[in-house]
């Protein structure tokens, strides 16, 4: 599913017209049907349509529009439609234009009495800060919602004032319980704070020819597409048929990394999980992680040539390495890790292990001056903001805002890598610019060891012959889709999660793709 910026819409509409024949018109009466079929299907678990209270706020333009559409549709199934024409300042309660000197009373009333409030006040055309009477408006809206929990408000596109390119908002918008967008996600859902005020995102058809979308370069995960991103799983296999990891990862006061990354990457179905670990280290994992094969490495305050080549020596045969959760800091590591490099970019591609770097991989490797130059041909990089911020030399890095997307995209050029920015709405950017956007997950993963989960995942894919951009797209989606299953499961809320619960629900995302919504 594409993400569109506003120009892009603009463009999209103005090539269907031309192209087409599809007017502005006909794109509307789309769009008003197809919200009110989403509206029908989707938000009334509970509630009948017929009798339904539905109060719509109506703008000047085409956002007002798509709600009278809506509106009439959902009129002819039953439901009790208000409109109120915010220029106008006009109330229609049912039919029955009430008379302007009571609109400010009936209005109240109405507002009190709705089941539902629907904003089609502004969508993409909103061009300059909400005049102060749409703002009260908003403002008697958000008290109502604030009074009766069970209120609940929709935005036809995009919550009013929202930065449909930036994520900004107007001091005046709401939050939503949920967004009817219209043909595409816009850019500014994805960025905050506008994130916080879309609610569960829904999408309309608007009868967009999906040749017009080719060009569109940045996309929304979505369960049916990483459905159709994940391996084989032939019945006529063995452990053989499904690819060696092996983990570069944890050391004393890490150890947990290593069992997490390793045994997330069997959770997505590798064949054999190998961790490279010390001595010291082996009797943590041998009683914690039954399924794990090991290489051991010497000390590591041994030679940092004799470390690397214990590895690299029993590295024939892997199809993906993944350096760095728990991995620590020092010069010795860092050099191991040079060595390492140097071998993986000595080989043909078709024996290269995949790789991803993370964690104490990218900080090690922040030290060095232009350390991209260094890492093999499709490497997948996985950092933090804050190992962002150390990879671009002090650089401050955003958790969630509209900047991160620029720098995401002009690094993952610059350094030729498919970078994974980590974040409540991860990034990814191939080599080429080619972005996806995370729009999943709750921030109960805000919690150590669950980036050593993703981290093992992708490697996993990796394992199993899915390309670096794609083994990476499916894991961090699968990832979110995870964690929602904890808190569904489990019954917690935004907090309380393991990184480990994780791990059985990682097998059930699958499963689950096959039947996802979008
Ligand atoms: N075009 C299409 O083919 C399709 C479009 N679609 C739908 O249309 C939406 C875009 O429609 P749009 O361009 O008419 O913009 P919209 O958001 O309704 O606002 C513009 C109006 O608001 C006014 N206005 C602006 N800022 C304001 C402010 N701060 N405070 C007050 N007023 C303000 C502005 O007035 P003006 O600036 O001229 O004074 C103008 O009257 C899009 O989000 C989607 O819902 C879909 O149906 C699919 C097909
Ligand atoms: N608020 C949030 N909403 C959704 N996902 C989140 C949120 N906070 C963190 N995450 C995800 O949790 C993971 C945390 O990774 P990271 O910071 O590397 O943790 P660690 O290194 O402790 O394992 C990332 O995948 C990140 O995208
Ligand atoms: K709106």
């Amino acid at each position: 599913m594409h993400i569109v910026t506003i120009s892009e819409m603009k463009e999209l509409e103005t090539r269907a017209d031309k192209e087409y024949g599809l007017t502005s018109e006909i794109l509307m009466s789309n769009a008003g049907r197809s919200a009110a079929e989403l509206f029908e299907a989707n938000l009334l678990p509970t509630h009948k349509l017929k009798g339904l209270k539905v109060l719509f706020l109506i703008g000047p333009g085409n956002n007002g529009g798509d709600g009278l559409v809506m509106a009439s549709h959902l009129e002819k199934e039953g439901a009790l439609i208000s409109l109120y024409y915010w220029k106008e300042h006009k109330l229609v309660v049912q039919g029955t234009r009430r008379p302007d000197e009571v609109v400010d009373e009936t209005l109240a009333e109405q507002i009190q009495r709705a089941d539902y409030i629907i904003d089609a006040l502004l969508g993409t055309g909103r061009s300059r800060p909400l005049p102060d009477d749409m703002r009260a408006l908003l403002a008697r809206v958000k008290d109502e919602r604030a009074r009766r929990a069970d209120l609940r408000l929709v935005a036809i596109d995009l919550p009013t004032g929202l930065n449909a390119d930036t994520g900004e908002v107007d001091p005046g918008s709401i939050a939503m319980d949920t967004t009817i967008t219209l043909a595409c996600p816009k850019q500014g859902f994805f960025f905050f704070p506008g994130r916080d005020y879309i609610g569960d995102l829904e999408v309309g058809d608007i009868g967009l020819p999906a040749a017009l979308e080719s060009q569109l370069q940045t996309d929304m995960l979505t369960g049916q597409q990483v459905h159709k991103l994940l391996p084989e799983r032939p019945l006529n296999s063995n452990k053989g048929t499904f690819g060696k990891v092996m983990l570069l990862c944890g050391s004393l006061p890490y150890p947990g990394s290593a069992y997490l990354a390793g045994s997330s990457a069997a959770r997505v179905g590798a064949g054999l999980i190998t961790l490279a670990v010390t001595e010291k280290m082996l009797s943590f994992y041998a009683s914690s992680f039954h399924e794990a094969t090991f290489t051991i490495l010497p000390e590591e305050n041994a030679e940092s040539y004799e470390r690397a080549k214990a590895l690299i020596d029993k590295l024939e045969g892997y199809k993906a390495l993944l350096i760095g959760p728990g991995l620590g800091q020092s010069s010795n590591t860092r050099e191991v890790i040079l060595q390492v490099l140097e071998h993986l970019r000595s080989l043909p591609d078709e024996t290269r292990p995949h790789l991803v770097i993370d964690a104490d991989g990218l900080n090690n490797l922040s030290a060095l001056e232009r350390w991209w130059t260094l890492l093999p041909k499709d490497t997948v990089i996985t950092p933090h903001p804050g190992e962002m911020g150390r990879l671009c030399k002090g650089v401050k890095v955003s958790g969630g805002n509209i900047e991160r997307l620029e720098l995401a995209r002009t690094k993952a050029r610059e350094w030729q890598v498919n970078l994974l920015l980590k974040g409540s709405c991860t990034i990814l950017v191939d080599p080429e610019g080619r972005t996806r956007i995370n729009w999943w997950g709750n921030p109960a993963l805000a919690t150590a060891g669950t980036g050593d989960v993703l981290a093992g995942m992708i490697s996993g894919f990796l394992a199993q012959g899915v390309q670096p951009f794609d083994a990476a797209s499916a894991a961090v989606y699968l990832h979110t889709a995870a964690a929602d299953l904890v808190n569904q499961n489990m019954h917690i809320g935004r907090a309380g999660l393991l990184a480990s619960d994780l791990l059985p629900n990682i097998p059930i995302s699958l499963v689950d793709t096959a039947h996802a919504k979008m």
